[in-house]
C-alpha cells in the first residue's frame, strides 16, 4: 500500500469520515484529518471537543462507529499488527504494571516489541538516563510520581523507535524540569523525520512546540493546518483558539454575587 502525498509531503495520518456515539451523545461528528509526516502536531480543543475520542480511534484502542484511518500508509482496523508495530501511544490515564520495576517495565515492553534482548538493555539505559530517570530504574512503579510515570510510559512508547508517537496530554501534572526533559527527547525524535502527534488544551505549550495543529470542538475538526495558517491575524494561537471555538466573552464572575468579599455570608 502507498503512502498518501499532500501539498505539505507525506501524510502520516489519515482520517475519512470518522464517527463515534456514546448513547446520545455524538463525542466525533464525522471528522477529517490529513496529518502531515515528520511534524510536531497538536491536536486541540476545549475539554469534552473528542480531542481523546479521536486519538483512541487512530490508534485502534476504540472502534469507530463509521469512517476510516489510515497511519503510515495502513488502515488501522483492517490491518491493525502492521499499524501498532509502527507507532507509540501515551494514552490518557495509561495503566501500567505497577508491581514491576522501570527498568523490568521497559524490558517486558521491549521483548513483546519483538526486541533481542541486550538492544532492549542498551535503549532502555539510554532512555533512563536521557529522561532523568536512572535513579528510578530499580524502584516499583506504583512508588513513581505522576511525572516519572509520564516519563516511563513515554520511554515505553518510544522504545521500538515507531514512526508516528501519540500522546494524549503528555505535560499534564509535569513539573517544569520533567516537561522540559520530554520536550528535549520530542523535538529530536522529530528532527530525526518521525510524527508526534499530541492533545492538549494549553494553547501556550502547542504554539511553542507544534509546527501544525488541528482544532477540535463539539467533535467536529474546525481548522487544520500549519501553526501560522491557524493563527491567521491573531496575536497568538490562544485568542485565534477563542476565536475558533465561539468564547462567549462573558464575564465568568458576574453572576456570583455572593462569592468572597465577606458582605451576606
Ligand atoms: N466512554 C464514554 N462514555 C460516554 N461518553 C463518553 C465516553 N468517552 C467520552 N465521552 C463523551 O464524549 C465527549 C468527548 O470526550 P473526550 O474525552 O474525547 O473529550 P476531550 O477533548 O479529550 O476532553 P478533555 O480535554 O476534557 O480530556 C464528551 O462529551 C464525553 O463526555
Amino acid at each position: 500500500m502507498t503512502e498518501g502525498i499532500t501539498a505539505a509531503g507525506p501524510v502520516a495520518v489519515r482520517v475519512q469520515g470518522l464517527w463515534k456515539r456514546f448513547g446520545q451523545q455524538v463525542a466525533v461528528a464525522g471528522i477529517d484529518l490529513e496529518l502531515p509526516a515528520g511534524r510536531f502536531i497538536g491536536l486541540v480543543g476545549p475539554n469534552g471537543a473528542g480531542k481523546t475520542t479521536t486519538l483512541s480511534m487512530v490508534t485502534g484502542l476504540l472502534r469507530p462507529d463509521q469512517g476510516s484511518v489510515e497511519v503510515v500508509g495502513h488502515d488501522v482496523w483492517r490491518d491493525p499488527v502492521s499499524v501498532k508495530a509502527r507507532i507509540g501511544v501515551l494514552p490518557e490515564g495509561l495503566r501500567l504494571f505497577e508491581r514491576l520495576s522501570g527498568g523490568e517495565l521497559l524490558a517486558y515492553t521491549g521483548r513483546l516489541r519483538g526486541l533481542p534482548g541486550p538492544e532492549v538493555d542498551r535503549r532502555a539505559a539510554q532512555l533512563f538516563d536521557v529522561l532523568d530517570l536512572a535513579g528510578a530504574r530499580h524502584k516499583l512503579v506504583v512508588d513513581y510520581s505522576t511525572g516519572m510515570r509520564k516519563k516511563i510510559g513515554l520511554a515505553a512508547a518510544l522504545l521500538h523507535n515507531p514512526e508516528v508517537l501519540f500522546l494524549d496530554e503528555p505535560f499534564e501534572g509535569v513539573d517544569p524540569v520533567s516537561a522540559q526533559t520530554i520536550r528535549g527527547v520530542l523535538e529530536r525524535y522529530t528532527a530525526s523525520g518521525a510524527t508526534v502527534v499530541f492533545s492538549s488544551h494549553v494553547m501556550e505549550l502547542v504554539e511553542s512546540l507544534c509546527d501544525w495543529v488541528a482544532v477540535m470542538a463539539a467533535g467536529r475538526i474546525r481548522v487544520q493546518g500549519t501553526l501560522a495558517e491557524v493563527r491567521g491575524e491573531a496575536p497568538s494561537l490562544q485568542q485565534a483558539f477563542l476565536q475558533l471555538v465561539g468564547a462567549s466573552g462573558r464575564d465568568a464572575g458576574s453572576d456570583l454575587d455572593w462569592l468572597g468579599g465577606g458582605a451576606g455570608r
